[in-house]
């Protein structure tokens, strides 16, 4: 089964949501030109790491990002792996990574699990509780937030169970663009699967960004990546290149867990 993945590598203008839409639905309308079936967005995209204003800033519910993503799925028929936002609710402000189908149904949100301290998430964020597994065009896939790639057995835990593929949402900075690309790769081989990776471009007060969005394929290799700036990332992928590289060196049945803890 075959996908054309679109990753929006967005400018993200700090602290200012409207601006942030506007520019989100403008980048969509040239994706869209290209008929993709996914379009990914990148980590905290409608507030980027203004975390010391997420009173003001974060979105309740994420009923705002939803809105935007429903209107644009069931307009364009096609399924959005909507980045995350910062998403406010009773218990505090999580990061959620929001996936909606083509239908304009939200089918899968997906709290970030592990905070990344050198960006103060834990002092303003909240960390999630609960996988990052969703289903999608009876497909199984994984979405993760950009700290997470650091944790292998948190992605093993869902490609061992069947994850496909991963998207992996981002606000990645330039200084470790290293190990950006050395992590996502290896995530890709190790668990056979492929790896959509969606960073941003520009900077805050803090960080320069990295860019370099990445699209990769279950053998390792690099289908498509951007530059450090602002822009479209695209390439289409096969699911059924999952199951050839899975059967040609089968670590999923090879592996022994019983001896890892
Ligand atoms: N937004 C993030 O989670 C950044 C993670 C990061 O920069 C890293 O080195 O890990």
């Amino acid at each position: 089964m075959k996908l054309k993945i679109t990753c929006l590598q967005m400018d993200i203008m700090f602290g200012k949501p409207k601006k942030n839409y506007e520019a989100a639905d403008a980048m969509i309308e040239k994706a869209l030109t290209s008929n993709p079936d996914v379009i990914v967005l990148p980590e905290l995209w409608t507030t980027g790491y203004d975390l010391t204003r997420l009173d003001d800033i974060a979105d309740q519910g994420a009923a705002a990002a939803l809105a935007f993503l429903k209107g644009i799925a069931k307009n364009n028929h096609v399924h959005l792996v909507g980045g995350s936002v910062a998403n406010k609710t009773a218990d505090g402000v999580y990061n959620t990574l929001l996936v909606v189908d083509k239908n304009g149904e939200p089918i899968h949100q997906y709290s970030k699990l592990h905070l990344f301290k050198l960006m103060n998430e834990h002092l303003y964020l909240t960390g999630g509780k609960a996988k990052g597994a969703f289903s999608l065009e009876n497909r199984l896939f994984a979405g993760m937030i950009c700290y997470d790639i650091r944790f292998p057995e948190w992605i093993r835990a869902h490609t061992a169970e069947g994850a496909e593929a991963l998207f992996v949402v981002a606000e990645w900075p330039l200084a470790r663009l290293a190990h950006w690309r050395a992590l996502l790769i290896a995530r890709a081989i190790e668990n056979q699967c492929y790896v959509i990776a969606c960073n941003r471009a520009g900077s805050d007060p803090e960080n320069v960004f990295a860019g370099h969005s990445m699209i990769i394929d279950p053998w390792g290799e690099v289908l498509a990546e951007g530059s450090e700036d602002k822009e479209i990332v695209e390439a289409e992928i096969d699911l059924d290149k999952v199951k050839e590289v899975r059967t040609m060196i089968p670590i999923f049945t090879d592996r022994r867990p019983e001896f890892y803890q």
